[in-house]
């Protein structure tokens, strides 16, 4: 087959820079917040009472929107490196000495996770979506182990391996697992047989723990075995045979050089060193395969693979020591499931391959990683393992910045924060700067959210915001823009404010009525308080701020929304009231007086507070009115008096 374009080229990461330059792939940004938007001083206030989306609506939100979105562009990644071609598939050779061949056996030991099983179905899916995502070998399973996986193995492999679905035209190589015996090899065989490039993996354990324990067979046996079994693998016509000594981690050096030397002869084209059962520390690991390398003899006729497990948690560092000493074949799994603890996982292996390439003595791989995310997402469906929030390059956590310096960080120069570009794995996120508001956000964060929603507000009015988001961002988990926008409009789009809440406390129930007590700031800065019954604590604290105020007023409307799900949602309430003939308005047409109405609105977390926030924010309008109803007359009096004079 003619050697194919790779879409994923190395060097492709942020590197470390002392400065912002162009280095890596991130370019130098401008931080949105100081540098493209107007002067504070020049920039337009918002009048009292205007609604939130009246003020989006207008046209200085939609202008402060516009003059946002070139920063975003020069935010963007720029072009990767030319690509590089994966080398022409020989079982045996690679012909460029800084390729390496990714396989993965999600299929086979991801499988092994307790609880992964996955339908034929399932496995053709994820099969065809690895060949996508542009791996060399998938392992599709262990035929031997049941008629279904033959089955699904065999469709893998009439499907998957003989189609090209990566973008490079490549198809990958079809593999089956089997033990050291006949009928697991005629299983494997039969099930691969139909692709393209099929190939039969065997393994035997050749630790003396596994020997001895296990098998319960001399070394001498084991070797026989497996050089008989490959053989006899390859004797199927199997161009392709891998063979694993399994336990290798824990199997003495020079058995292990004598049985490799023993299935090279046999015809094994590609040696797999399992740390089954996670045991080597990555320098161990990496001394191991120098040491075959070094050390078997015609192992230069075959590629040294790793297959690493990790029980603790070593497994993507043993992987890359492995490659770093000589390993040409990577075995790991998407989202690094498998047996116990799991395996290297591709999307870590790859990226660190992509990423720290040139301290991998340049090595690449054949994957198109912008394929990784998707890839990750559709094994979590269909295995039902789903990865913790912060897991390596594909956790929910793994490109989101909460704490305020971070966000700062990355609002001023992504590469501060992120070594990996999220396009890299095609992760497209909410927010460009994977910013998510929370308790540790900083005023950068929450003030480059505001421009973003399309509001710009004073630095005072910005200040008195961060001090109620500061509150309500301690007791929610994570602070949403739905929330923002009630908070904005609780604490920005108020009328002046006569009265303040100071505390209020209610209590409810079945046991009998409820009460209320609350404490209000006057216009003259003394603190009032009140308590009383009513129907509910909505209605207790709401006769409350009456007995303080003592205004005539009439509640014409009362509403209530959560703005975000969960029980820590963040409420508003949206009252309209009316009061008595001094709050009158004349009908601009017709000139008759009615009652005026005024609404107010509220925002938060407990829904009495915002009940009352909403109540005060209503009767401070009317009483600004009525203040200004009562100046206007006095002067029209003075002045009908004056002129009687
Ligand atoms: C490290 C790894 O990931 S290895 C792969 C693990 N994967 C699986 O086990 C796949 C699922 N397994 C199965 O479905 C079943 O275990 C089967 C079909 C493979 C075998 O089932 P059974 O024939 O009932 O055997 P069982 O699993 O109980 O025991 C394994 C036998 O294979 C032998 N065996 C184990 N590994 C090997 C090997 N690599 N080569 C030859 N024989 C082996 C054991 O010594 C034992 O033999 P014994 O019966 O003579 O004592
Ligand atoms: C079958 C072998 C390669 C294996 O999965 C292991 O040793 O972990
Ligand atoms: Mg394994």
């Amino acid at each position: 087959m003619a050697s194919s374009t790779l879409s994923s080229p190395a060097k492709p990461c942020y590197s470390a820079a002392k400065t912002p330059a162009p280095i890596g792939n991130r370019l130098p940004t401008q931080n949105p917040a100081t540098t493209t938007l107007p002067s504070r001083a020049a920039a337009p206030r918002f009048a009292h009472g205007l609604s939130a989306a009246a003020v989006r609506a207008s046209p200085s939100a939609r202008r402060l929107r516009a003059l946002a979105r070139p920063v975003r562009a020069s935010q963007q990644q720029p072009q990767p490196p030319p690509p590089r071609r994966r080398p022409e598939y020989v079982p045996n050779r690679i012909d460029d000495p800084n390729y390496v061949r990714i396989f993965d056996t999600t299929l086979r030991d991801g499988e092994q996770s307790p609880g992964a099983t996955m339908t034929s179905a399932e496995k053709l899916v994820v099969a065809r979506q690895l060949a996508r995502l542009g791996v060399d070998i998938i392992e599709a399973g262990f035929p031997a182990s049941s008629p279904d996986d033959l089955d699904a193995v065999r469709s893998i492999a009439i499907e998957v391996g003989n189609a090209p679905l990566g973008e490079d035209g490549h198809v990958p190589v079809i593999c089956g697992l089997s033990r050291c015996n006949r009928k697991d090899i005629d299983a494997a065989w039969e099930a691969v047989r139909h692709a393209r490039r099929p190939r039969i993996h065997t393994f035997i354990a050749t630790s003396e723990i596994h020997m001895q324990h296990k098998l319960r067979k001399t070394p001498e046996q084991v070797v026989a075995i497996a050089s008989e079994m490959v053989a006899y693998a390859r004797s199927l016509g199997c161009p392709d045979v891998e063979f694993s000594p399994e336990d290798a981690g824990r199997s003495n050096r020079e058995f292990l050089y004598h049985i490799l030397e023993e299935v090279i002869k046999a015809g094994a084209t590609t040696l797999n060193i399992p740390d089954t059962v996670g045991y080597t520390l990555p320098y161990e690991f990496g001394n191991l395969i120098a040491d075959i390398k070094a050390n078997t003899p015609g192992i230069e006729n075959a590629i040294i693979s790793t297959h690493c497990q990790n029980d603790l948690g070593l497994a993507t560092a043993n992987t890359l020591a492995g490659a770093r000493a000589g390993a040409r074949q990577l075995e790991v799994t998407i989202n690094g499931i498998g047996e116990r603890a799991g395996n290297a996982s591709l999307e870590e292996v790859v990226m660190a391959i992509k990423c720290r390439g040139e301290l991998l003595d340049g090595l690449y791989t054949g994957i198109n990683s912008q394929h990784i995310t998707l890839t990750s997402k559709m094994v979590q469906e269909h295995s039902g393992l789903h990865v913790q929030p912060h897991k390596a390059i594909v956790g929910a956590n793994a490109f989101a910045h909460e704490s305020g310096i971070h966000q700062d960080g990355m609002l001023k120069y992504k590469g501060t924060y992120e070594i990996i570009s999220p396009d890299d794995i095609g992760l497209t996120r909410a927010n460009e700067f994977g910013i998510v508001l929370g308790k540790l956000s900083g005023r950068h964060a929450v003030r480059s959210k505001l421009v973003e929603l399309g509001y710009e507000i004073s630095d005072k009015e910005f200040e008195d915001f961060f001090k109620r988001y500061k509150e309500v961002a301690e007791k929610k988990k994570r602070v949403t823009d739905e929330d923002i926008e009630a908070l904005l409009s609780d604490e920005i789009f108020q009328p002046k404010v006569i009265w303040s809440l100071a505390d209020v406390q209610a209590t409810c129930g079945t046991l009998g009525l409820s009460t209320a007590t609350v404490k209000l700031i006057g216009p003259d800065g003394e603190e009032k308080i009140a308590c009383s019954v009513g129907t509910g604590p909505v209605d207790a604290a709401y006769k409350a701020v009456d007995q303080i105020i003592q205004i005539p007023t009439v509640l014409r409307e009362y509403g209530m929304t959560s703005v975000t799900e969960g029980i820590d949602a963040i409420a508003t309430t949206r009252v309209v009231v009316t009061g008595d003939v001094t709050n009158n308005s004349k009908h601009a047409l017709t000139g008759h007086s009615f009652n005026r109405s005024f609404s107010g609105s509220g925002a938060s977390m407990d829904v009495v507070v915002s009940s009352v926030r909403a109540y005060l924010s209503a009767l401070n309008k009317m009483c600004s009115f009525a203040g200004a109803v009562k100046a206007s007359s006095e002067v029209s009096e003075s002045t009908r008096v004056q002129s009687k004079e």
